[in-house]
């Protein structure tokens, strides 16, 4: 056996070479998947120079994204370790009450969850003997949470990432954040390795979960690795593509130990595991498909390559084994993240020029250090110094005290500070490069926005911003205290799935989020972070209303009432509108006018209308979703004419049209998936029908069953008292949202009818 790793465990945090080289994520938002229709774009405008090459080669930008409890924190916790960013391993809810390095928050230490996704920078000499260079990798890293509440965390860092890590359990295998994960990673052409985590476990079977992969998740994977032992007895893997056996030995795994020899018990499983590894190969990547044709077998590095071309070309996802808790195959997973996942000069991306009309085709980056800045401020968090904008460097270099544009607000801003963050600790840094991600100090801007150096007017498409489900009223126990709104205005700046707004009829401040634990998290901040002790009211079900077809509508609004009078005058109409699937986005304002009917400073007026007309819906109050508004003529008085006066008649008007547009009201639909043991399964599905579920999926595995459902949110109340009943208190269940869909018409008149007594009784 030959000892290939006694790495040293702990490297100085600033070691020159690393100060050059944390790297950062792509807009892989941009990376098109394989089998895209659409044109690809003109090649980008800068070339990349030599060094930028030198550098990109060795850096790789990672997501750890999973379901819930899968280990995500546990095995970043490992990765820091074994690269030597930390010098010993905390557990996620450990004995020692240290917690995981990632998990910084109190909350999530106490509660063992990860509630904001924390990034992080390694590096990492890959044993892999494709790679003879013997360099170090620059290694970005973004945990994220798992649970659903939390998932604008997860979009937020797979937007600018360009590869990740996809962890499953090796018992439960395909779970039902694992699809929303890889819906996430989908929407932003991610390119990804699995992870069988957990392979400790009773029960623990690679192979279900390799195949739940191909046919739940729907894309062609193979592991690349046989485990050497099974559960207790789980000791090390053999690798595929190098056909060497991997163990892991001394304190806490460090030594990595390579071993040509192959255990006997594992030697025919594992040449059956490589042959089924090329003929899944064979499938995707033509180089192999040729071979096998000609009876040909591919050698070691032709196998390696081919898997990296897949993977990176979205076609393929190689599988690899192990169990973070117990230090087992942690490191040829980082071998894997090395040889397989794409560099940041490998993907696409691209910007919008602003001053080019909306159709045109966009323009592709380049990682040059030498080309003009494209960045986009990815992540917001409010702390003791301000403002902390997490940035994804696309294209040019960023430095301290530079001056950057904001190509949403034009404005212009120097940059006072520049870190790099490892979880909550900071690093000051004088500049950094494309492709890197850092953060920046006082620096005012929104979640989304893309910085500039000036010279272009590029913009990058936002993330997908979900809408929320959920609503409670709140309000401050005692007398309230400015700590209360700098509290929500914080909080709603940093997520954008956080929404507050008051309610004017019953003048109560309203929270909205993604669910109940989503909101919980914030009151309790509110306590902790604030001293703000809040009461809140029952959680509402976030309904929303919206048109099933178009209304055309021309509307005076006209005042005259002895002093200056009021005119304005809109004519268009409003249509359905569908969601943007990039951006989540389903409200657009369209001004059609041409030749002045409406002097054109009135029209952010007619557009600031219509946005408030959407914030309460004419049948039940809700918000209004899913409508274009389209401006196509109008008239105004030279005298009486006023932004008040466009802004009220486009509210009128919106609200004539919209009682023509036959208005619904829309319902949160969620995901419901329950985990049981078998025999309370038609006590399960009986629950969820007599909630007016759908079953979409249900699976039995051993003596545990899984059903998947889709309830209205609204019909989903007390159902963890109903699923304790009906299991003995053995089910489980997590739910997620789904898509909002038209509430029956009883439901509907029933909201209706209620609305109309609150507002009779504020008469
Ligand atoms: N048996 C076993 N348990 C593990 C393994 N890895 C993690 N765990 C345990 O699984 C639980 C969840 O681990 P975490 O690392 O917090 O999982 P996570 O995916 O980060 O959790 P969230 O971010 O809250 O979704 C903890 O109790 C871990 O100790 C493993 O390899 N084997």
């Amino acid at each position: 056996m030959m000892l290939v790793r006694g790495c040293s465990r702990f490297t100085p945090l600033l070691s020159p070479w690393r100060l050059h080289s944390w790297r950062a994520a792509s807009a892989a938002a941009a990376v098109k998947p394989a089998d895209a229709d659409t044109e690809a774009p003109p090649p980008p405008q800068h070339k990349l120079a030599e060094r930028d090459v030198q550098r990109l080669t060795f850096q790789r930008n990672i997501g750890v994204s999973a379901h819930i409890d899968s280990g995500k924190t546990t095995l970043t916790e490992r990765i820091l370790y074994y690269t030597g960013r930390i010098r010993d391993i905390h557990e996620v809810r450990g004995r020692d009450s240290v917690g995981a390095k990632m998990d910084s928050m109190d909350l999530e230490r106490e509660k063992g969850i990860t509630i904001q996704s924390a990034a992080t920078f390694c590096d990492w000499e890959t044993t892999s003997p494709i790679d003879a260079s013997k360099q170090k990798y620059a290694i970005n890293i973004i945990d994220t949470p798992g649970h659903v509440d939390f998932t604008i965390e997860v979009e937020r860092a797979l937007r600018v990432l360009d590869g990740a890590i996809l962890v499953l359990c090796a018992v439960a295998g395909v779970q039902s954040q694992t699809t929303t994960v890889d819906r996430q990673m989908r929407r932003y052409g991610v390119p990804r390795i699995s992870f069988v985590n957990k392979m400790d476990r009773p029960g623990a079977n690679p192979w279900r979960i390799v195949s739940q992969i191909r046919s739940k998740l729907r894309i062609p994977a193979a592991a690349v690795q046989v485990p050497i032992g099974v559960e207790d007895g789980f000791k090390g893997v053999v690798d595929l593509v190098y056909w060497r056996a991997i163990y892991n030995e001394g304190q806490k795994g460090i030594d990595v130990v390579i071993s040509e020899e192959i255990p006997a018990d594992v030697l025919d499983l594992a040449k059956q595991k490589r042959t089924e590894l090329i003929e899944q190969l064979a499938e995707v990547d033509e180089e192999i498909g040729d071979l096998i044709l000609n009876d040909e077998l591919p050698s070691n590095d032709q196998l390696a390559a081919a898997i990296r071309r897949s993977t990176i070309g979205l076609k393929f996802s190689p599988v690899f084994l192990g169990s973070a808790i117990k230090n087992t195959a942690v490191q040829p997973l980082l071998d894997g993240v090395c040889a397989y996942l794409p560099n940041p000069s490998e993907l696409d991306v691209v910007a919008h020029d602003t001053n080019l009309p909306i159709s045109a085709p966009p323009v592709p980056l380049a990682p040059a250090a030498d080309a003009p800045l494209v960045g986009l401020a990815f992540k917001l968090e409010e702390g003791r110094f301000g403002q902390l904008t997490y940035m994804r460097v696309y294209q040019g270099s960023l430095k301290k005290a530079n001056l950057i544009y904001n190509a949403r607000t034009g404005k212009k801003v120097k940059v006072p500070r520049l870190v790099r963050m490892h979880s909550n600790e900071m690093e000051d840094i004088d500049s950094i490069g494309p492709g890197e991600i850092c953060a920046i100090f006082g620096v005012e801007c929104s979640s989304g926005d893309t910085f500039t150096d000036g010279s272009t007017s590029f913009s990058m498409t936002s993330m997908f911003v979900p809408e929320p489900v959920i609503s409670l009223a709140i309000k401050a126990t005692g007398i309230e205290t400015p700590n209360f709104s700098r509290a929500l205005n914080r909080f709603k700046k940093e997520d954008p799935t956080f929404r507050v707004h008051l309610d004017q009829e019953s003048k109560e401040t309203i929270i909205s989020g993604m669910g109940e634990l989503h909101l919980e998290i914030y009151v309790e901040r509110m306590r902790r972070e604030y001293n703000v002790d809040c009461v809140t009211g029952k959680p509402r079900v976030a309904f929303r209303e919206t048109i099933s077809k178009r209304s055309d509508f021309v509307y005076v609004h006209k005042k005259q009432t002895g002093g200056a009078g009021q005119y304005a005058k809109v004519c268009g109409y409003i249509e359905p509108m569908e969601m943007d699937p990039e951006t989540g986005k389903d409200v657009m304002f369209e001004n059609l006018i041409m030749g002045g009917t409406i002097p054109t400073n009135y029209i952010p007026a007619i557009e600031k209308g219509f946005y408030e007309a959407l914030e309460k819906g004419t049948l039940t109050g809700n918000p209004i979703s899913g409508v274009r508004f389209v401006l196509t003529d109008g008239g105004y008085h030279i005298v009486d004419s006023s932004e008040l006066a466009f802004r009220n008649a486009t509210i009128g008007a919106f609200r004539e049209a919209f009682r023509a547009a036959n208005a619904i009201v829309l319902e949160p639909i969620m995901k419901v998936e329950v985990v049981a043991p078998s025999e309370f399964q038609s006590n399960v599905i009986g629950g969820l029908n007599t909630r007016r579920g759908t079953i979409v999926d249900s699976e039995v595995r051993d003596d545990e069953f899984t059903a998947i459902a889709d309830v209205a949110l609204n019909d989903m109340f007390g159902y963890s008292n109903q699923l304790r009943g009906a299991t003995q208190g053995k089910g489980e269940f997590s739910m997620e949202y789904k898509t909002h869909m038209p509430a029956l018409m009883n439901l509907q008149m029933e909201l209706e009818a209620a609305y109309k007594k609150t507002l009779l009784a504020k008469k």
